[in-house]
């Protein structure tokens, strides 16, 4: 029945010569031949997948902060929210791409983990740009990418940038809340220090959210990107310490001591005080 149905009788279009197909648009050649382990282990190709599989979240996710953030700076905050519950959605992704990650046995991982050299996720510039878009900027960071003038560049250009909670604590002043203006002229490039006056600018917010609601669906918006964030360093260091226990990482940190400091790292930090003093 189905193995004689052929669906070209139909008009489905079979033939190739002369038109862009479904490999040729997606670029198929150059993705599914990128894949290059360097050992014998089973297990190296779901590891390699895993990793750009997340690259290729990492650079949606990058193109719809970047788009978000631009929206922010334009006072349109509507079409922002869209793309911040896309951006969760994405972590979400990468949350639960953990799980497939977790079927590799420290056994498993040990017949290849030698073959990785030096190289280490904390090389990854995707997620570097991620963090300083968000606004966690620490310019030790560049460091690892001083071999690639064109990757430095933009993170470099990056941190010349306001980030997006900057620009989110500007669209919050100009629609009447205030920032004070040490903050809204800070040095963009520099990390973030947390100001009680940014700290009572969003408990006016949250003290009123009829009146400030869309500052306040803002606001929200930015806890979610965080707790989606937390939840990832979360999952990254269990599943790290599940496979590796306290081995020092390739990338040369202490491993899972160096990835349980992160887990203490703060992007919007007055956004998670101001639940106390509410
Ligand atoms: C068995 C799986 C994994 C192990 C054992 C592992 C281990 C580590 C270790 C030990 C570090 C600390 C840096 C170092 O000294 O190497 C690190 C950092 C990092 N890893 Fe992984 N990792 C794993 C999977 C992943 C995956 C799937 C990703 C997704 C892209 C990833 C992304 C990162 C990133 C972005 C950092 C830098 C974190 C930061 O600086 O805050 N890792 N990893
Ligand atoms: N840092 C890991 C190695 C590692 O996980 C890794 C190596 C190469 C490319 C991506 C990696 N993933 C995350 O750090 C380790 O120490 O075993």
């Amino acid at each position: 029945m189905t193995q004689s149905y052929d669906p070209g009788t139909e008009g489905a279009k079979m033939s190739f010569d002369d038109a862009m197909s479904y490999g040729d648009y997606l670029s198929l050649d150059t993705i599914l031949s990128a894949q290059h382990p360097k050992s014998d282990a089973h297990d190296e190709m779901l590891f390699i997948i895993q990793h750009q599989t997340s690259e290729l979240w990492m650079r949606l996710m990058l193109h719809e902060l970047d788009a978000a953030r631009r929206s922010i700076a334009a006072d349109a905050l509507q079409p922002a929210f869209k793309m911040l519950a896309r951006v969760a959605r994405i972590m979400e992704q990468l949350n639960s791409a953990w799980d497939v990650l977790r079927t590799m046995t420290p056994s498993d991982y040990t017949r290849f983990r030698a073959a990785l050299g030096a190289s280490s996720g904390f090389q990854s510039w995707q997620y570097r740009l991620i963090e300083f878009a968000a606004g966690n900027r620490n310019a030790a960071m560049l460091k690892p990418h001083a071999h690639r003038s064109d990757i430095t560049a933009l993170l470099v250009a990056e941190l010349a940038r306001p980030s997006l909670y900057d620009e989110a604590l500007r669209a919050a002043h100009r629609a009447g809340l205030s920032v004070p203006d040490e903050v809204l002229n800070r040095d963009v490039g520099a990390p973030w220090t947390p100001h009680d006056g940014v700290e009572a600018a969003w408990r006016q917010v949250y003290a009123d959210p009829e009146t400030y609601w869309t500052l306040y669906d803002l606001a929200e918006k930015l806890v979610d990107f965080e707790d989606y964030f937390r939840r990832w360093r979360f999952n990254h260091v269990t599943t790290v310490e599940r496979v590796i226990g306290l081995k020092r990482g390739t990338g040369g940190t202490g491993g899972v001591p160096y990835l349980r400091r992160m887990l203490e790292v703060e992007l919007f930090p007055e956004l998670w005080r101001l639940r106390t003093a509410l």
